[in-house]
């Protein structure tokens, strides 16, 4: 059988998932490249790759793919080693970075010799980081973006997509540009929202306490995406920064017309307003898993003691079911032992509702 080695830069969440997907398939071989020693240990013993070497040579060396997986403002830097490398023939290297125009530029201006670049970045990921935070399940029923430019040979694509159809997430072609564009206002404007606001929200609470414990709910939900990693943040938002700067003029803007309406009260074009994005959004597609996607969260009342975290997690582990999160709430700080559990499916949320129930605690939703 032909083998195929697959080569990955920067084993973290988005890495670490990719290679969970590609490990133990027909004739594929997974090589984790990592950058700091310690890290050799952990790919090995949480099984993610096959081998795991510190030597990006070693890593590259006859490699079919190469999935540079690694923070935005690095992608350059590896292209260019990798380009003073020797690179197996027909070699396809591609990224998963979140934005895409600067590393289509940069790929291009380094003239691979009969090896292909194409731009990839798989919509789906979370606001955790690092290979723990991996899972084989990440891109399933996402959107995955490839970005190839006109001198890539049909078939050089074609092997990539195939590939990737163990991550079974859904191939989707765009522009460089365009895609920064749109991506820039459905998923890096709500991470910079989001993190406005909770700081907002953070200011206010110096000087009283009651903001932080009453912000539960619907502000918890809609600022999932602040606890994002501030490297990884930090590169998006700085490589895109064009793109965002029109965006937050145009953020801006919407806040006038807001400030407008409350100033005039005028109701009637609040009212408006909420109809008009009530509409849109429920027109959004249903069923798909989107950059933002929503975490299913069950509480239940826990007695108070240190192991209570491991003995759950073991409970729930025991039963293969998918848990995201889990933590004992701050912001119920007057009612003791309550523990919040977060899914990514509702499916995983429902076994747990019934597995925490059989064993007698109270849960609820
Ligand atoms: N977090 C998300 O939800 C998504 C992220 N992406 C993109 O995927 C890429 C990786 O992001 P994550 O997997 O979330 O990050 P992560 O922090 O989980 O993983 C990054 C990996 O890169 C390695 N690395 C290698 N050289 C590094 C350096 N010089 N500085 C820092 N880290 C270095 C780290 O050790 C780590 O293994 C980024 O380009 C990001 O834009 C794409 C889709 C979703
Ligand atoms: O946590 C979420 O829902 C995200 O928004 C994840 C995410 C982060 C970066 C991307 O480029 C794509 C998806």
């Amino acid at each position: 059988m032909n083998t195929t080695k697959i080569a990955i830069f920067g084993v973290g969440l988005i890495g670490g998932s990719l290679a969970l997907c590609f490990k133990n398939k027909p004739g594929i071989t997974v090589v984790g490249h990592a950058h700091r020693p310690e890290s050799i240990d952990k790919y090995m013993s949480k099984g993610v790759v096959d081998v795991a070497t510190l030597s990006m040579e070693e890593a590259a060396k006859d490699a079919d793919f190469i999935f540079l997986c690694v923070p935005v403002g690095k992608l350059e830097e590896y292209l260019t080693k990798l380009s003073e490398m020797p690179l197996k023939k027909g070699c396809i290297i591609t990224d998963v970075g979140s934005t895409k125009a600067s590393v289509s530029v940069a790929a291009e201006a380094l003239k691979f010799k009969d090896v292909f670049f194409i731009g990839g970045h798989p919509m789906a990921g979370s606001e955790r980081s690092g290979v723990d935070a991996a899972s084989v399940l990440l891109f399933e029923n996402a959107f995955y973006v490839l970005c190839a430019s006109a001198s890539i040979p049909e078939y050089a694509i074609e092997s990539l997509e195939k590939l990737l159809l163990y991550t079974r997430a859904q191939i989707v072609k765009v522009e460089p540009k365009l895609h920064d564009e749109i991506v820039g206002a459905v998923s890096h404007l709500p991470h910079i929202i989001a993190v406005a606001l909770v700081n907002q929200i953070s200011d206010y609470n110096e000087s009283n306490m009651l903001y932080r414990r009453l912000a539960a709910g619907g502000f918890r939900d809609i600022t999932r995406i602040a606890s994002s990693d501030p490297v990884i943040w930090r590169d998006i938002l700085l490589n895109n920064n064009e793109v965002m700067l029109r965006l937050l003029e145009d953020w801006n803007k919407g806040i006038s017309i807001f400030i407008d309406m409350l100033k005039g009260s005028n109701g009637q074009a609040i009212e408006e307003a909420f109809q008009k994005a009530n509409a849109f959004r429920n027109e959004l597609p249903e069923g798909r898993k989107g950059m933002i996607t929503p975490l299913f969260d069950l509480y239940l009342n826990v007695p108070d003691h240190p192991g209570i975290i491991g003995k759950i997690a073991t409970e729930l582990g025991s039963e293969q079911i998918n848990l995201s999160n889990i933590q004992i709430i701050e912001s119920r700080e007057d009612v003791p032992g309550v523990m919040r559990l977060s899914f990514r499916q509702e499916e995983d949320m429902e076994r747990a509702r019934i597995v925490l129930h059989e064993l007698e605690y109270t849960v609820f939703v």
